[in-house]
C-alpha cells in the first residue's frame, strides 16, 4: 500500500500531483525534494508534509518515489537514489520521452525497488510551483511504462495501488511500452510542439517587423501556437532524446506538405476536400469528455448572445432542473455575437432533460445529434 509519496522536482507536473493528491487523500504523506527555493515556496504553499534538502533523506521512508524533473535531473536522480530506498519501493517518473529513463532505471536501480515509467499527457506552456493546478489532469491521459518482463496485466494485477492513485487525478491510464509511447509522442506531441514554433517564426519573418501581421492572427493562429510559449531547456532534452522517432515523424510531414503543395498548385479540390474530411473525422475520434476509465459524457450544445448574466441564466436554468454539469467548455466567442457552449453530463437521459429544460427557459440547445455531427 502507498502511504508515503516523495516527489523529486516540485515544479508545474510535480507540483500539481501533490495539490492533487492532498485534495483527493489528504492523508497521504507527501515529501518534496528540490533546489532550496522551490522548497521554501512548498512550505508557503503548504503543499507537501514534509521538505527534504538531502536526496536520501528525502526518498528513505517513501513508498513510491516520484521523479518529476527535467529529463536529465530524472537521469541524475536515477543515479543516486539507489542506494537510499526501501525494498519494495517503487519509483516512477513523468518525463515526456521513456526509453531512455527505461534503461537508464534498469541499469541503475536495484532489483529490490520496481521501476514503472509515466506521463501525463497533460500540462501547460507555464511551468514551475508557482503554475501549478490540482486540476491539470483531469480527464487527461496517463502513460504507465511497465517494468521488464511484465505487462498491462501483470502491471494492473501487481500494482493496483499505483493505478489507483492516478485515477485519483481524475486521469485514465494507459499502459503501453517504452517505444511504442515514444514514436506517438513523436507524432502528437513533440511534431506538434516544433510546429507551433516554426508557425510563429514563419509569420514573424515574413513580416519583417510590420506588426498588422500579429494583429490578423486571430483565433486559428492562437490556437494552433500557444505551446510556442513552452520553456525550451524541458524541450530541449525531450527532443534529442527522442531523435529517431522525431526524424522518422518529420520526414512523414514533410513529404505530405510537399504534397500539399502540389495539391494547391495542381488546382486539385478533390484530393485537398478529401484531406479535409478524413482530419474532421480523425480530429473528431480524439477522446476529451471522459473521466476515470473512458467513460463519455452526454454533451448538450448551447448557443447564447453575449450579454451580462448570460451564463448564470444556463446554469440557474439547470440547477433548478436538479441537473449537474459535468463539464463545461466555451467552444468560440466573439464579441456582440454571443457564443456557444458544451455542457456534459453524466448520463445520455440527463442531456436530453437538460436539453428539454434549457429550451423551456428560452435558450437555444440541441444534443450533438440534433444536427447529424
Ligand atoms: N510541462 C509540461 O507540460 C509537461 C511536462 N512533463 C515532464 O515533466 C517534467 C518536469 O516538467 P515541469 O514540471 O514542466 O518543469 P518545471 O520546470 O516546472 O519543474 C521542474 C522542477 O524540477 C526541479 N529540478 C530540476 N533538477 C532537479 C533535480 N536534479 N532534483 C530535484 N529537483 C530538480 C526544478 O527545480 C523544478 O522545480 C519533465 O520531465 C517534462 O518532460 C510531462 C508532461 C507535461
Ligand atoms: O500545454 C499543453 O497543452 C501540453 O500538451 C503540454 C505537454 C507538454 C509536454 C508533455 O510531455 C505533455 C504535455
Amino acid at each position: 500500500m502507498i502511504e508515503r509519496i516523495t516527489i523529486c522536482g516540485l515544479g508545474l507536473i510535480g507540483g500539481s500531483l501533490a495539490m492533487a493528491w492532498k485534495r483527493a487523500r489528504p492523508e497521504l504523506h507527501l515529501t518534496a525534494f528540490d533546489r532550496r527555493e522551490v522548497l521554501r515556496q512548498a512550505r508557503e504553499l503548504g503543499v507537501v508534509d514534509a521538505t527534504a534538502e538531502d536526496v536520501a533523506e528525502a526518498v528513505a521512508e517513501a513508498d513510491l518515489v516520484v521523479l518529476a524533473a527535467p529529463l536529465r535531473g530524472i537521469l541524475y536522480l536515477l543515479e543516486e537514489i539507489g542506494p537510499h530506498l526501501k525494498p519494495g519501493a517503487r519509483v516512477t517518473d513523468v518525463c515526456g520521452v521513456k526509453r531512455p529513463i527505461m534503461a537508464h532505471a534498469r541499469e541503475m536501480l536495484p532489483e529490490t525497488v520496481t521501476f514503472i515509467g509515466g506521463h501525463p499527457m497533460a500540462g501547460s506552456e507555464r511551468r514551475g510551483l508557482a503554475n501549478a493546478d490540482p486540476f491539470l489532469f483531469e480527464n487527461a491521459t496517463y502513460v504507465l511504462c511497465p517494468p521488464p518482463g511484465s505487462d498491462a496485466v501483470r502491471l494492473q494485477q501487481e500494482h493496483e495501488d499505483l493505478l489507483e492513485l492516478i485515477r485519483l487525478l481524475g486521469a485514465r491510464v494507459l499502459v503501453l511500452d517504452a517505444e511504442r509511447h515514444d514514436a506517438i509522442a513523436a507524432a502528437v506531441s513533440h511534431l506538434p510542439q516544433l510546429l507551433a514554433v516554426l508557425l510563429v517564426n514563419t509569420a514573424a519573418e515574413l513580416s519583417k517587423g510590420d506588426e498588422t501581421f500579429l494583429q490578423l492572427a486571430a483565433g486559428g493562429f492562437r490556437d494552433m501556437t500557444r505551446i510556442a510559449s513552452s520553456p525550451f531547456d524541458l524541450w530541449r532534452d525531450v527532443l534529442f532524446a527522442n531523435e529517431g522517432p522525431l526524424l522518422d515523424t518529420l520526414g512523414h510531414f514533410a513529404a505530405n506538405l510537399q504534397r500539399l503543395r502540389n495539391r494547391i498548385i495542381e488546382e486539385d479540390e478533390q484530393a485537398l476536400a478529401e484531406a479535409f474530411e478524413q482530419a474532421r473525422r480523425t480530429r473528431a475520434r480524439i477522446p476529451r469528455d471522459t473521466k476515470g476509465f473512458l467513460h463519455p459524457l452526454a454533451d448538450v450544445y448551447v448557443r447564447i448572445e453575449d450579454r451580462p448574466g448570460a451564463l448564470y441564466r444556463i446554469t440557474r436554468t439547470l440547477y433548478e432542473a436538479g441537473l449537474n454539469i459535468q463539464d463545461i467548455e466555451l467552444l468560440k466567442v466573439r464579441e456582440g455575437t454571443g457564443g456557444t457552449f458544451r455542457l456534459g453530463f453524466a448520463t445520455e437521459a440527463d442531456a436530453d432533460r437538460a436539453c428539454e429544460a434549457l429550451r423551456q427557459a428560452g435558450i437555444e440547445a440541441f444534443r450533438p445529434d440534433d444536427h447529424g455531427n
